[in-house]
């Protein structure tokens, strides 16, 4: 049985002071939260007065990117060492705003991934098809290429620490979220390609999450799917109110 995992993505958003005051008011809620593994995702800048914040709590950590190099001239980059000094346990890879914004590709994100499991992250693999794409009805054709391309050369075992977002573009940021069937056809497609990756052990352990407009009066239909096991939370996230309600839809 997988355990529901819900993570909230700041994004570009909170200050340190303001990461401070969401954090705390999450944490009168979701200290001692058991049944949901909550995470959150501040900026850079706010990792390690989040960190400090949620130490002796059940709230786990995540970045919102990396670089896959160990140190070096690489300026303006953060190393996953660098992420492990503030306790990340998890972080976000391939996120569509950052493949669509910053020249993202398969490729790079799978040399991220890699090096997220190297040094014990746990990576939260976005993908997700552009309205666009959904229109021409190549989401089952982008989806797969994300996928295949993003899991490649991982060793089966390790996918068991891999999270995987389904974050369809055009429901992300716009309220428009897509349906519970039509999020359930693809995390069950994602769920196949676990299957051919690995086995069907390790792919009925591995996490998929439903991100896009995500919010507390549709999280308990998206949770309720058979292979949705939480949401990467955008928006909703930044209230304290709302995401606490999203992860007791998940509960
Ligand atoms: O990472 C989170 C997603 O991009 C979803 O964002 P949103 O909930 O604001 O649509």
């Amino acid at each position: 049985m997988r355990k529901m995992i819900v993570a909230g993505n700041w994004k570009m958003n909170k200050t340190v002071a303001e990461a401070a005051d969401l954090v705390d008011a999450l944490k009168i809620d979701l200290a001692e939260c058991q049944e949901v593994e909550v995470v959150v995702c501040p900026p850079f800048t706010a990792l390690k007065p989040v960190s400090d914040r949620i130490s002796e709590t059940q709230i786990a950590l995540g970045a919102q990117n990396m670089y896959w190099e160990r140190e070096g001239a690489y300026t303006g980059e953060v190393s996953p060492a660098m992420l492990k000094e503030f306790y990340c346990r998890y972080v976000i890879l391939g996120h569509s705003e950052r493949r669509a914004y910053f020249g993202e590709t398969d490729e790079s994100v799978n040399r991220k991934l890699k090096a997220a499991l190297e040094n014990n992250l746990r990576p939260i693999m976005c993908v997700g098809e552009t309205l666009e794409q959904r229109d021409a009805d190549e989401t089952a054709d982008v989806v797969t290429r994300q996928v295949r391309q993003g899991l490649a050369d991982v060793d089966p075992d390790d996918l068991r620490r891999v999270v995987i977002a389904y974050e369809p573009v055009w429901a992300i940021g716009t309220g428009r979220t897509a349906s519970a069937e039509q999020a359930q056809e693809v995390h069950a497609l994602i769920r196949t390609l676990l299957v051919e990756k690995s086995n069907d052990t390790v792919a009925q352990s591995v996490r998929i999450q439903y991100g896009g407009s995500v919010k507390p009066n549709n999280a308990a239909e998206l949770f309720a799917c058979e292979d949705i096991d939480g949401g990467l939370i955008g928006g909703a996230a930044l209230d304290a109110r709302s995401f606490t309600d999203i992860v007791k839809a998940a509960m």
